[in-house]
């Protein structure tokens, strides 16, 4: 599995969202973009899912243009987690997840999909929640049920073609501590099942820890890409972000940087 962007550029109502991108994602990868608001970071994983056509430029899924590839073809191959799944209507989570499932085009037995959305639900920390109205779940109850789905589908696809792509934009904004970890380990699990992963993240800490490589967005392009050690310092802070902090990347035992913003905590200590 082979994610590839060439030369990927985006207008809307003359405004360039995204500009000469050159980006990829090989199986068993984990990407994640950083960038600040409006950087465009979500038209950008819209365009690695096919869900949006770059104005000019062509994503590459396998050597073959994703243009040419079929809905059920893209259901198949990849998945994408919005920023913010609203759900209005009433369906239970069991049937939210369920279809994930159906966008395959797949026919399953039910006792497979049965198995395949008990045990999504287990691993996004929702088991026992099956026969709960989604409408009535709590923000962070309702997006794990949404990467349910999202994860069902792939689960479905892998079944005869083996893993594909997880696109995830922000998918710890709304979890706590314990649940942004457990995300976490679901998507390296399925990187090491040979997925490809491309997760928004604001939280570089969390990019950090566990991406392999990391692209950083600015206004419409590519600022810098590499691993989190190469390219998380104290100018890209400056420079993307406009945090002006001497000594805000520290190093941890693992090679890995680590962000912490020394002068507020300074700040908060002397108003003890
Ligand atoms: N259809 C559109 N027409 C005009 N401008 C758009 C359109 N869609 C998005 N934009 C603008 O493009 C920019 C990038 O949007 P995008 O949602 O990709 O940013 P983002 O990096 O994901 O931001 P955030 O971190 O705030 O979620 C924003 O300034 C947004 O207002």
């Amino acid at each position: 599995m082979k994610l590839r962007l060439e030369d990927c550029h985006v207008v809307r109502q003359n405004k360039t969202l995204l500009k000469s991108l050159y980006l990829s994602v090989r199986a068993g990868e984990v990407l994640a973009i950083i960038g600040p608001n409006g950087a465009g970071k979500s038209t950008l994983l819209r365009v690695m899912s096919g869900s949006v056509q770059p104005t000019c430029g062509t994503v590459w899924l396998d050597n073959r243009n994703m243009a040419e590839f079929s809905a059920i073809e893209l259901a198949r191959h990849r998945a994408l987690l919005a920023q913010e799944c609203i759900t209005t209507a009433r369906f239970s989570v069991h049937d939210l997840v369920g279809m994930g499932l159906t966008y395959t085009g797949k026919h399953l037995l039910r006792k497979k999909q049965n198995q395949i959305i008990a045990s999504v639900l287990d691993r996004v920390g929702l088991t026992g929640f099956a026969t709960r109205d989604v409408t009535t779940l709590s923000g962070g109850e309702r997006q794990r049920a949404h990467l349910a789905r999202v994860l069902a589908q792939l689960e479905g696809g892998m079944e005869s073609r083996g893993a594909g792509v997880l696109l995830l934009d922000e998918p710890l904004a709304a979890q706590d501590l314990a649940h942004q970890k457990l995300i976490m380990e679901c998507v390296l699990a399925y990187a090491r099942q040979g997925g490809g992963i491309v997760l928004v993240l604001h939280d570089l800490n969390w990019a950090a820890a566990c991406a392999d490589n990391v692209a950083v967005l600015s206004q419409g392009g590519l600022h810098a890409q590499g691993k989190p050690v190469e390219v998380l310092n104290t100018r890209l802070l400056a420079e993307v972000f406009g945090v002006q902090s001497r000594n805000y990347v520290t190093h941890v035992g693992t090679g890995r940087p680590f962000i912490i913003p020394h002068d507020l905590m300074e700040q908060s200590s002397s108003r003890i």
